[in-house]
């Protein structure tokens, strides 16, 4: 069954705006090195354009994270599927996110990838839901603060598909 999507943000306004915060992190790195972390799946789409953007050396890294199951995903318990393959020790490290919800994954993440001891670790987004926050996280660069709606595209799955759609959808009927 195919769901029907409506545009929330268009291909051209999502690559105008992941311009305009690859050229603002690019200056406030300056000089420096950055090390994103994109996280999977839905960060990989916004990682690789924002990569696109930033004109410092990047190096880049992959974690996946997940819930215990649907069922218990409001338990806030989440554990790593597949870890980092560098350390950050010295690092100045990124975290780069398609979406920000309940907060419950990027300050689970945060405490884990801060326990590492990199130089700085901040956090990148391309969509936050502040409305739905259940955990406190602060978010350094967020390219859209979207209203509560189940989005879809440029990453974001519903039941695993509409993740290669070039613009934020929101799905209608589900
Ligand atoms: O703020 P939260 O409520 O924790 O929600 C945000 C998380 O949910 C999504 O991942 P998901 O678990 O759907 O995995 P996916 O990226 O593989 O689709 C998204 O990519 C974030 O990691
Ligand atoms: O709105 C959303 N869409 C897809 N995946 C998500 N994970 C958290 N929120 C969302």
């Amino acid at each position: 069954m195919s769901e029907k999507i409506s545009v929330l943000i268009t291909e051209e306004e999502v690559e105008r705006r992941i311009k305009e915060i690859g050229a603002k992190i690019s200056r406030d790195y300056a000089g420096k090195e950055l090390h994103l972390i994109c996280v999977l799946k839905g960060g990989v789409f916004f990682t690789c354009e924002l990569a696109k953007r930033i004109t410092v050396p990047v190096s880049l890294d992959f974690m996946s994270v997940s819930s215990y199951g649907d069922d218990t995903k409001s338990s806030g318990v989440v554990r790593i599927v597949k870890d980092l393959d560098q350390p950050l020790e010295g690092k100045d490290v990124m975290i780069v996110e398609d979406i920000i919800d309940s907060g419950r994954t990027l300050s689970y993440l945060i405490k884990v990838l801060k326990g590492r001891n990199p130089d700085s670790l901040r956090l990148c987004t391309l969509l936050d839901k502040p409305d739905r926050r259940v955990k406190e996280v602060k978010v350094d660069y967020c390219c859209f603060e979207i209203p509560d709606e189940f989005v879809v595209g440029y990453g974001l799955d519903y039941a695993q598909k509409y993740r290669n759609l070039p613009f934020i959808g929101v799905v209608e009927s589900r």
